[in-house]
């Protein structure tokens, strides 16, 4: 396969315009992490049609300077502008931004995470066939179509190539048809052709939709360098040079840095970028303090590769290249439809609600009923049955009854709280790259993620506990349905609160503590383990999110029992059996003793508080943390 790339090709190097004149500028911008300066009075300027190179060597501000092109990060001062308007949440929808890695969910095929991804995020009043054939247009002109039904895949279970992951993002952010393209390391872990192909991609993207493609890169083959139309010298967070490519190399000479004709530009920039520290400054100062600095705007507008002027009549684009050349262009209506979008939500709630609930119950499907999990819920379930096999009606087996209960809520509560952490973690990337793009309304995410997840969390709990139910023989049918209803309840309240430390907290590990934690204390304050707590904070059980179910259990279960005889064994738990030892035991007895004064409802409302609150700040905590940078 042959690498080379032919420069003087004009759909290569991009000649052609097809919609207004654009410019965007980041002027002045410092960035700085608890007084630690990283990007230190950083301008640049770019114009549609140009393909802009930012090097430097590893931690020299490329990604903080993509970040706070993007909307991402907040400068401490500068600022960001397109066409002389700051850069705000509307504007930045014109923008589309490939991250450094590539977010997805493992378990999609590439055509499910474009389909989902096209129909979110491109407008409604495009035909669902022309969103296919957009993406299957896009898969083609990257190279990927023929792997558009592989899996995404992971480091346990592979799927597709590094590089075809990369394209994948690569489409996911053209499938919106961004004026600005800013793409994090694009060719790192690609080989020489592939990462050259994608150079050679980005330019005739540039070039021929007329966009604006700004990348960072590493180490760029001396055919790859060729192809920049700007380049961005930073070191240490300095500008070290910024303009045309083709200026580069006279000016390093200028200030004393020849390269030989020998060497790769890139190689020898790289070089002197990596020197001792007094070099840089050098660079660095001689940069800002050059004689007759061309002002930024200008840099822009007097660039050679946008010396175009743009006519446009009725339905067509009339372009006219500086020299001799007409070109005219049918009119787009597919991205004429996106730029109309670009001041809105791009689709409707209940459209996000749709999308999202699809692309979750595709992904969550396999990790809740994996066999696995129906398996460890089988055995637990058979295991506690053979242990609490059809427990008598004695009045010392009381504590087992309620020992099962107990297990089963404690079972299920860690579980569906330590679900919702850890699968919410692990979806948080794809999530915050998605929210972030202004893709969907958190609110749309948050709801369908809840509700479609509601029948795959239910399943597990109904097999484990219609098992261990009718094996120990707790109680009749109608105790069972109305007993499963309140564990369910209860998993639901439980998954909420994992929600809400999932949303909360940044650090799963931190989450999972909390988690822990809260659901310990929340276990010993329901007053199933021990009745000793002192009086003056017995009203602190109300606080605990597994009294309430399990009380409720307790209720439907015991309430109606058959009066028990004393024995001498029970004298401990009642103490009216060791005055009278012909008394017996009801299940009011047994509900006062073990703390159960309230009727059933008030146990049930207060469960249904507790799922609702944590359903609510876990969209707060969500909210909070997406919310806009201004
Ligand atoms: N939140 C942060 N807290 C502290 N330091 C930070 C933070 N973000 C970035 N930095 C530091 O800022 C510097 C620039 O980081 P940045 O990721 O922009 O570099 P880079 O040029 O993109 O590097 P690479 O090529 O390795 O990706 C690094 O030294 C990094 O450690």
């Amino acid at each position: 396969m042959s690498c080379a790339v032919n420069c003087h090709d004009p759909a290569m190097c991009g000649t052609t315009v097809v919609s207004p004149k654009l410019v965007l500028e980041a002027v002045n911008v410092t960035v700085a992490v608890n007084d630690i300066s990283i990007l230190n009075g950083v301008s640049i300027s770019a114009a549609n049609g140009e393909l802009v190179a930012f090097m430097g060597p590893s931690g020299s501000g490329k990604t903080t300077l993509l970040d706070t092109i993007a909307g991402r990060r907040t400068p401490q001062s500068g600022f960001v502008k397109l066409n002389g308007t700051p850069m705000d949440g509307k504007l930045r929808r014109k923008l589309g931004f490939v991250l450094q890695e590539d977010t997805f969910f493992a378990d999609l095929t590439l055509w499910e995470t474009l389909y989902f991804t096209s129909m979110v995020r491109l407008p409604e009043s495009i035909p669902k066939a022309e969103k296919v054939q957009h993406i299957e247009d896009l898969a083609e002109s990257l190279g990927v179509k023929k792997c558009l039904n592989t899996r995404i895949g992971d480091m346990f279970n592979p799927g597709l190539s590094g590089g075809e992951k990369k394209r994948a993002s690569i489409i996911c952010e053209l499938l919106t048809d961004p004026d600005i393209l800013l793409l994090d390391e694009p060719t790192s872990g690609l080989d020489y052709c592939t990462a050259l192909t994608l150079v050679q991609r980005l330019k005739k993207l540039a070039g021929e939709k007329n966009k604006i493609i700004i990348f960072s890169i590493h180490q760029p083959s001396s055919q790859m360098y060729h192809m920049f139309d700007k380049l961005l010298l930073l070191a240490q967070g300095k500008v070290a040079f910024f303009g045309d490519r083709s200026d580069l190399l006279p000016y390093l000479e200028n200030v004393g840095f020849k390269c030989e004709m020998q060497y790769n530009p890139a190689d020898f920039l790289m070089g002197i970028l990596k020197s001792d520290e007094s070099t840089i400054k050098r660079l660095t100062d001689a940069f800002s303090n050059r004689d007759g600095a061309t002002p930024l705007k200008d840099m822009a507008t007097n660039d050679k590769s946008v010396c175009l002027s743009l006519a446009v009549t009725n339905n067509a684009f009339i372009l006219e290249e500086r020299d001799t050349e007409v070109q005219i262009f049918e009119h787009n209506s597919f991205d004429q439809k996106i730029v109309e979008e670009t001041t809105k939500w791009p689709t409707s709630f209940s459209t996000q609600f749709h999308m999202i609930s699809w692309r979750t119950f595709k992904v969550s499907r396999g990790r809740i009923l994996h066999l696995y999990e129906l398996l460890q819920s089988m055995i637990l379930a058979v295991i506690l049955g053979l242990v609490f096999f059809q427990i008598p009606q004695t009045i010392d087996s009381i504590r087992d009854r309620m020992g099962l209960l107990f297990i089963t809520v404690a079972h299920w509560t860690f579980g569906a709280a330590f679900d919702a952490i850890t699968a919410f973690s692990s979806e948080r990337g794809v999530i915050t790259k998605e929210i972030k793009a202004k893709a969907y309304r958190v609110s749309a995410y948050y709801l369908a993620r809840t509700l479609t997840e509601l029948p795959l969390v239910l399943t597990l709990p109904v097999f484990f506990y219609a098992v261990a139910y009718w094996m120990a023989g707790l109680h009749g049918v109608s105790q069972f349905f109305v007993s499963l209803l309140v564990l369910l309840l209860s998993t639901l309240s439980a998954q909420g609160f994992g929600y809400m430390i999932g949303a909360a907290c940044m650090d799963v590990k931190f989450g999972i503590f909390l988690a822990n934690t809260t659901i310990l204390f929340a276990l010993i304050l329901s007053g199933f383990i021990t009745q000793t707590l002192p009086a003056w904070f017995s009203w602190a059980k109300y606080l605990s999110f597994i009294f309430h179910p399990l009380s409720a259990m307790s209720l439907i279960l015991l309430q109606d029992m058959q009066p028990l005889p004393c024995n001498t064994l029970s004298t401990d738990m009642f103490p009216q059996c060791l005055t009278n030892a012909t008394v017996v035991i009801t299940g009011k007895d047994v509900l006062l003793r073990a703390g159960i004064t309230l009727p059933i409802y008030c146990y049930i409302t207060g469960l249904v508080i507790f799922l609702l609150l944590f359903r609510i700040l876990g969209c707060v905590a969500l909210s909070v943390r997406f919310k806009d940078p201004k």
